[in-house]
């Protein structure tokens, strides 16, 4: 059946309107169990480490809102329009531009690619209009207002909000004191990738507090990972998802404090081992009442879209059984990327291509053929000499015969351009390991070591 099909590959190839969970083989259910250690939802399925890694990661508990935040997450008369537009309210307050390699046009929030979060200047470049961070230090209120309204236009809630993340929110308060200061007005703003509080060595908590968020440096040296904001300059950086500013950048809605995400260098409490990006966002969506990121509807969406990009950016370069799934077939499992290389022919389309040409062999031809094929098992030499043009190289190809039955064939040639007349040719100097400085060595020898995969690959064919 289609369904049946389907699931061969699928991974490698989404069709975006098939309903996987449909399949039979396929049970995603209701996230019905809850931990005991840090309560986060999991599917009946998942594994009880999977969170909070048995209780050995552990967060800070999570702050009461300020107001209006909180009676707008909590059911105000405002409550339900917020709600509805929380997405459009947060871009209003976001300090970072949102983007993907690639969006497609179709209602929600759908992207492909790699997402990414640039951030520009702390003040506008002339004549332009401020955006993102800038609109937090027009100076006047009133003009933050009417150009937040210009995305939102709900005077009161804005304006509210506004007040409440220039009260509590950090990267605002921090970046307002160095604006406000003439002296520093030239200088750049450094927000650290890596940091440990004053005084403090980082083993010593699991979970980032928030009196260490917005670090600032002044013009100090940068490092590769670091958030530099310029004050004059025209430059805009990508903030890497690993940044502990990312999230708090992105989603002040969420975190209005200015409170740290996930990092790549925080320890677990108990083993002393990096907590994995995974292991953190687990826990933050953990059922808890007064966990407000799960009523954020839209929001909510987005942000788990996005911290699933900063997983899978994490994953890259990490071996597949860390993530519990099969390894490929290498070297010490006795199948090399040589002996792939050697079989990994379609035979189907291999036998179908013999079958069609074995037949226009001339008689001269399908004589060579027939005694070439009748010579492999107990082995020979041939030297294949006619005119040009005569069909030296048809005949050749179809020994693709032998690769059509599951049989190594090497095809060599002297030359890499004589090399590409045939499917999977390669020149004899690299497949043999030929020595090139035959001059300082009385009897060269090829450079294929016993035991070895070449070597294999040799005995094999
Ligand atoms: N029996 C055959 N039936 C159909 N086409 C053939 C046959 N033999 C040869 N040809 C075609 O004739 C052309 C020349 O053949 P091929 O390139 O194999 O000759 P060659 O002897 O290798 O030539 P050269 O010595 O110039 O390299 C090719 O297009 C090939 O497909």
């Amino acid at each position: 059946t289609q369904t049946q099909f389907y699931l061969h590959n699928a991974a490698f190839d989404y069709i975006n309107n098939l309903d996987i969970s449909q399949h039979k083989a396929v049970e995603i259910g209701t996230m019905c169990v809850v931990c005991n250690h840090c309560s986060a939802k999991k599917c009946k399925y998942e594994p009880p480490g999977l969170c909070c890694n048995n209780g050995n990661v552990s967060l800070l508990s999570i702050e009461q809102l300020p107001e209006p935040l909180l009676s707008l997450m909590d059911g105000d008369d405002q409550s339900s329009h917020f709600l509805s537009n929380i997405r459009k309210y947060n871009s209003c307050f976001q300090m970072t531009s949102f983007g993907a390699s690639k969006e497609v046009n179709e209602p929600g929030l759908k992207i492909q690619g790699h997402m990414y979060h640039r951030i520009g200047l702390l003040l506008p470049v002339e004549e332009e209009l401020p955006k993102f961070v800038q609109i937090y230090f027009m100076g006047d209120e009133q003009e933050s207002t009417d150009r937040r309204c210009h995305l939102m236009p709900s005077v009161h809630t804005i304006q509210s909000l506004q007040n409440m993340l220039h009260e509590h929110n950090n990267f605002v308060r921090s970046f307002k004191s160095v604006l406000q200061d003439p002296e520093l007005r030239d200088h750049k703003v450094i927000i650290r990738a890596d940091k440990t509080p004053a005084g403090e060595h980082k083993s010593r908590f699991n979970a980032p507090t928030t009196n260490e968020v917005a670090i600032l440096l002044l013009d100090q040296d940068a490092g590769k990972r670091d958030i530099i904001l310029h004050q004059r300059d025209d430059t805009h950086q990508r903030i890497l998802e690993t940044h502990h500013s990312h999230d708090a950048l992105q989603y002040p809605i969420i975190f209005w404090k200015g409170q740290d995400g996930y990092f790549i260098n925080i320890l677990s409490l108990s083993s002393g081992k990096k907590v994995t990006a995974s292991d953190f966002y687990n826990i933050m969506v953990r059922s808890i009442s007064s966990n407000h990121i799960l009523k954020c509807r839209e929001l909510f969406h987005q942000y788990i879209v996005d911290m699933n990009s900063k997983i899978e950016s994490e994953c890259r370069g990490k071996e597949l059984k860390q993530f519990g799934l099969p390894q490929p077939r290498t070297e010490k499992s006795g199948i090399s990327e040589e002996v792939l290389r050697e079989t990994f022919y379609n035979k189907e389309e291999l036998k179908e291509f013999v079958a069609s040409n074995e037949t226009k062999l001339t008689s001269d031809q399908a004589n060579v053929y027939r005694k070439i094929l009748d010579t492999i098992d107990h082995g020979g030499f041939f030297f294949l000499d006619a005119p040009g043009r005569t069909g030296k190289t048809f005949v050749i190809t179809l020994l693709a015969n032998l690769r059509s039955q599951g049989h190594i064939a090497l095809a060599v040639a002297s030359s890499s351009i004589a090399s590409t007349l045939f499917a999977g040719g390669r020149t004899a100097r690299s497949t043999f390991k030929l020595p090139l400085d035959l001059v300082r060595y009385d009897s060269p020898t090829c450079n294929i070591s016993k035991g070895t995969v070449p070597a294999q690959v040799l005995i094999e064919c």
